[in-house]
């Protein structure tokens, strides 16, 4: 592995899922880190992806530092630009600069749900990739979070008690308008994990973008969908066609006690943070099903497989 953005960057999820399951197991089993440096630069807010991402690279025995960058100077991502404004310095000296001080670079940075083919550009993330001479790893771009999706294979992995589980994505209600980055990567990599069957259900107008998922895996029934599910995976997403767009008309999508009884006794999931009593019930959330807290868990060895390949 060259770098960490998407599934298309692991080509064998499975020897990634084992490999995490061996950190779990014995955490400092492997030091590939010795006498290097993994840098995290952070955009946006995060407790989790910090925090494990942080552990993951000091149990390989790495040095890590962490860059809060919405508070340092504005980078510029356009070429060309005549920078007068409120950008201090270009990406192309930001990227060069760090790659002098790391040995990984991992940058997390939202989408601006503003400008759609901008943000599906990700050009953030690529512009990072380009100017960086390190291996740059994603902690949640514009159009996917891969870490957490490769946490959420390694978690269904663990829990699955049939060969092919039922998994159901679902859209669930939110106050704020969201990135699709979760739901984009969680679809993206069950597909291409191709050991469970996948079913995306959100309200109509809420479809992901079709290359994630697309029309003959989603449906607009989530009570159908989850009849007979073995994991029910929730998140809030904003509209793609109408792209940004939210709703405050929710429904009746939020995931309860009465819901969960459609399914085959699911297994609950969600990235977190997550809104209680609007998203999930408490009910279901602090229930013997939930696998929230192993989720936030597993990241941590998820982040200890990927950092380790590209150490
Ligand atoms: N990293 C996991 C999720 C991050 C982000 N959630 C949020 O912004 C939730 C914020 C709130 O609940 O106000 C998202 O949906 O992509
Ligand atoms: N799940 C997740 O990425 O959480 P944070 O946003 O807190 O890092």
């Amino acid at each position: 592995m060259t770098q960490f953005l998407s599934a298309n960057d692991a080509p064998d999820i499975n020897a990634l899922i084992n490999s995490a399951k061996a950190f779990k197991a014995d955490p400092f089993g492997q030091q590939p880190g010795r006498q290097k440096m993994v840098i995290n630069l952070f955009f946006n807010s995060s407790l989790r992806t910090r925090m494990s991402t942080e552990k993951a690279a000091r149990q390989l025995g790495a040095d890590v530092i962490t860059y809060d960058a919405s508070g340092g100077w504005g980078i510029e991502f356009a070429d060309g630009s005549v920078m007068n404004g409120n950008t201090a310095e270009h990406v192309r000296e930001a990227a060069g600069v760090l790659s002098q001080y790391c040995d990984v670079l991992c940058v997390r940075s939202f989408p601006s749900l503003e400008d759609r083919a901008a943000d599906y550009e990700d050009r953030v993330m690529k512009s990072f990739v380009k100017y960086a001479t390190v291996p740059v790893v994603s902690l949640e771009s514009a159009t996917r979070h891969p870490l957490q999706s490769l946490t959420d294979c390694l978690t269904i992995a663990e829990h699955r008690t049939v060969a092919r589980p039922k998994v159901v994505l679902t859209w669930a209600p939110h106050p704020r308008r969201l990135p699709q980055c979760v739901s984009n990567s969680f679809a993206e990599w069950m597909r291409a994990w191709g050991e469970v069957d996948l079913i995306v259900a959100n309200p109509p107008g809420f479809n992901l973008a079709p290359a994630f998922a697309p029309k003959n895996i989603v449906t607009h029934d989530q009570r159908a969908a989850f009849a007979g599910a073995d994991f029910i995976y929730a998140k809030n997403w904003s509209a793609y066609d109408e792209y940004g767009a939210t709703t405050t008309n929710f429904g009746d999508w939020m995931i309860d006690e009465e819901k969960m009884t459609l399914t085959n006794n699911a297994y609950f999931m969600h990235c977190l943070p997550v809104r209680r009593n609007v998203v999930v019930s408490d009910g279901v959330l602090d229930g013997d099903r939930s696998l929230v807290l192993q989720q936030a868990n597993n990241r941590t060895w998820a982040a200890q497989a990927v950092l380790a390949s590209l150490l």
